[in-house]
């Protein structure tokens, strides 16, 4: 069999975490890590692999780019990449934004014939295909998404972003009906005022339409915990019968959850038309590594 050439893009949590699920898959192999301190020592784990500063440099050119960067900065890389021919998946999670991403890269895509999976860790990503589902159970109703408590990713990226932020954890907890109060726990820097940094926290995109807390720690790393979940309730109404009650529920390793998604839409993305997709866009079957009719005969 024909292993797919995978290359990681950004070595933080995501990342490692996609290294293992890498390591841990059967059809898939990781071809080298594109890192921003290429040139510097690099973690025992990265021993056997190529790790360069652009996945042009890589001298194995992989089939897809895994994007384990700030959310911030995907539109960047998974341009990049499409322009080298190289597919994209990533697990950008402003929801706000999803539909422009889609656009710009679904251009870029086309143009260089290859595919783009965006949006694509557990939320955004795979509880977007529980909610799909649950809305084609029962198409009148409403969706609640309740997370946590625990602690989002994009958050504390979005938070160590701020000037002055040495160290920094988001926990999200859930007040019901989908709305959350964010606990951002942050280590300062030297020569910077609480206040003003914690204004700035709570002007940011990811934190301004909720109720946020900023609170100055010794050791943030004495309080940090990637634990994390999600209830997923609808009720609704399938036809004409109301009162159809779905729930979905996980408490999960954030990083692990997301990197292992990560690694099922890579492989996804080998089998699309040229394109940008989100992962409610692509058939569910193309996650899994195996042959189509074992997979038919066992999940349906
Ligand atoms: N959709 C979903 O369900 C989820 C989405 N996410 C998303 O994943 C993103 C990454 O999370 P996480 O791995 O915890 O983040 P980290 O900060 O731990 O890692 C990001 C890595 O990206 C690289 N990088 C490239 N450019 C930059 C830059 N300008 N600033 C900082 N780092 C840069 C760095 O790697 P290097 O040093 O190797 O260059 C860095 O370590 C989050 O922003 C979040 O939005 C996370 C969880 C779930
Ligand atoms: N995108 C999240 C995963 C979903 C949880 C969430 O959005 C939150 O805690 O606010 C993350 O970055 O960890």
């Amino acid at each position: 069999m024909k292993m797919i050439k995978a290359a990681i893009i950004g070595y933080g949590n995501i990342g490692r975490y996609v290294l293992e699920a890498l390591e841990a898959c059967g059809d898939i192999e990781c071809v080298g890590v594109v890192r921003r301190n290429a040139d510097e020592a690099q973690p025992i784990e990265l021993g056997g692999y190529e790790v360069v500063d652009h996945v042009t440099k890589l001298s194995q050119k992989p089939d897809v780019a895994i994007l384990a960067t700030p959310t911030r900065s995907v539109e960047k890389f998974a341009l990049e990449c499409l322009e080298n021919g190289i597919n994209t998946v990533d697990s950008f999670d402003i929801h706000t934004k999803i539909w422009d991403l889609h656009e710009t890269l679904d251009k870029a895509a086309k143009e260089h014939g290859r595919v783009s999976i965006i949006s694509a860790g557990w939320d955004p990503g795979s509880d977007s295909v529980v909610r799909t589902m649950m809305q084609a159970c029962a198409p009148k109703g409403l969706t609640y998404t309740n997370f946590g408590p625990g602690m989002s990713m994009g958050h504390t990226v979005a938070v160590k972003a701020v000037e002055g932020v040495k160290e920094a954890l988001s926990m999200t907890i859930p007040l019901g009906t989908s709305i959350h109060r964010r606990m951002v726990y942050i280590e300062l820097k030297e020569g910077y005022d609480f206040n003003e940094v914690a204004a700035k926290i709570k002007a940011d995109a990811y934190f301004v339409n909720d109720e946020t807390h900023v609170i100055q720690v010794d050791s943030v790393a004495d309080v940090l915990d990637m634990g994390h979940g999600v209830n997923l309730t609808r009720k609704g109404v399938s036809g004409k019968t109301p009162n159809q009650l779905f729930e979905f529920n996980m408490k999960i390793n954030n990083p692990a959850l997301t990197g292992q998604v990560l690694v099922a839409v890579a492989r996804a993305s080998m089998k699309q038309a040229p394109g940008a997709y989100t992962m409610i866009e692509i058939p569910v079957i193309d996650l899994l590594e195996g042959d189509k009719e074992n997979i038919v005969r066992h999940l349906v």
